[in-house]
């Protein structure tokens, strides 16, 4: 009887994409994923039948049935499992019991978390990926480059002849019919992988670096999330990633960062505009003085977006009015996510907010956390309810100060 699943596709001879596609997730981690995205995982069919990954639990029927069309699901004898999170994990239990005969290959971190997170693997057989011994599964032969914490401590890739499988690395949250990045939306899946990078790599730029030198060469990368990339896209994608890592070499360096078009990054939250105004009154006064400027009003704009317009940032202006003698949660989060992710150190910053009866706590509170993370916040601006002509001239100054040493 044909499947609803039968949509094989045999990217190398032996080699099938079992993988789904995830269109209705909008929310991943912690920011959007308006493209949805995909799990990717991979079936070799050699002397050793031999998984790569599996996907999210809710998925399992799915993978399964597509494994299915290929294979008696008990033929599996290898499960290689790159990464411990749930994403690519949540299927091995049922696929262990389902395969009798399978043996887990990870790295010992790996075993070490699957099982905590799946204590009922306690009796399966595991084998622990040693660097320079190869997996022999036929004809194909498969060796393992650890790669801790890009993107959890676990990490690791699959080379097999020329093609890698990268787990997380040159992953993009998007779900589509197509299986591989082609002219029609490289663009697209170009703008993905740097919104990917910026929201989970910025911490890990030297081993980066590693892992770019050890995968140039290869014709194919198949990444965890997203689509295939192969041929001249390679190249590409690696040019992207090395671009990647310069500037965020570049953001630890003052005098690199002031090497770089000024771009400062406007990012507010309001309750009844006059916030939202001060913050537009910024934008032209930057922009009157030839500055670069992106506007983020926090309860419009998703974290990723905040996380990829921040990576080619010369500054940040942090606005928010007095909620319950604090800072609004939108913008409270904001700071907090790209502290995390190193974006705003050593750039110049300014706050900004309207309050009604106390000191301007909201501002106070967003200067605080910059500080606490040894982020120099260079001026201040507060006021009662709304503002005049003279503190729109106090604005001018400290924007002038801050941003342009007038
Ligand atoms: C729910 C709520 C809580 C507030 N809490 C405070 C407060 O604790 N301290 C204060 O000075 N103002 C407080 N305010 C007043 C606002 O800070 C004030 O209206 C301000 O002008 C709002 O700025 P906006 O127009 O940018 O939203 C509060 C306002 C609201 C609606």
């Amino acid at each position: 009887m044909a499947s609803f699943f039968n949509d094989k596709l045999e990217f190398q001879p032996g080699m099938f994409y079992v993988g789904v596609q995830s269109w209705e997730t909008k929310q991943y981690h912690v920011y959007s994923t308006p493209n949805g995205t995909s799990h990717n995982a991979f079936l070799i069919m050699d002397k050793q039948v031999t998984l790569i990954d599996t996907v999210p639990l809710q998925y399992q029927f799915e993978f399964f049935e597509k494994i299915k069309q290929l294979t008696p699901l008990e033929s599996i004898v290898n499960i290689i499992i790159q990464h411990a999170e749930q994403e690519v994990t949540e299927c091995l239990p049922a696929l262990v019991q389902a395969c009798p005969n399978a043996c887990v290959i990870c790295t010992r971190k790996c075993y070490e978390h699957l099982i905590i997170l799946y204590p009922q693997l306690s009796s399966t057989r595991f084998e622990i990926v040693q660097p320079k011994k190869p997996l022999i599964i036929g004809t194909k032969q498969l060796s393992f480059i650890q790669v801790p914490l890009v993107h959890w401590p676990e990490s690791m890739i699959t080379v097999c002849g020329d093609i890698v499988f990268t787990s997380d690395l040159f992953s993009q949250h998007i779900a589509s019919f197509k299986r591989f990045i082609d002219p029609e939306c490289q663009a697209l899946i170009e703008e993905k992988a740097e919104e990917f990078l910026a929201n989970e790599f910025s911490r890990v730029v030297p081993q980066l670096i590693e892992i770019i030198g050890q995968v140039k060469g290869f014709k194919m990368l198949l990444p965890t999330h997203g689509m295939i990339i192969k041929d001249h896209y390679v190249e590409r994608v690696l040019n992207l990633y090395t671009n990647f890592t310069q500037l965020i070499l570049a953001n630890a360096d003052p005098s690199l960062i002031a090497q770089r078009p000024k771009k400062i990054i406007i990012v507010f939250e309001t309750l009844w505009t006059a916030t939202a105004r001060m913050a537009d009154f910024i934008a032209y006064h930057l922009k009157n003085n030839n500055i670069n400027i992106c506007l983020l009003n926090m309860k419009l704009t998703s974290l990723e977006k905040l996380a990829h317009e921040s990576l080619t940032a010369t500054g940040f202006a942090f606005g928010s009015p007095t909620l319950n003698n604090g800072a609004m949660p939108g913008i409270v989060q904001a700071v907090n996510y790209l502290r995390g992710l190193k974006m705003v150190d050593n750039k110049p910053a300014i706050v900004f907010g309207s309050y009604g009866w106390g000191d301007g706590e909201g501002s106070k509170y967003l200067a605080d956390q910059l500080e606490r993370s040894g982020i120099r916040v260079g001026g201040r601006v507060i006021w009662k309810y709304n503002f005049d002509d003279s503190v729109e001239a106090r604005m001018a100054q400290v924007l002038n100060q801050v941003f342009m040493n007038k």
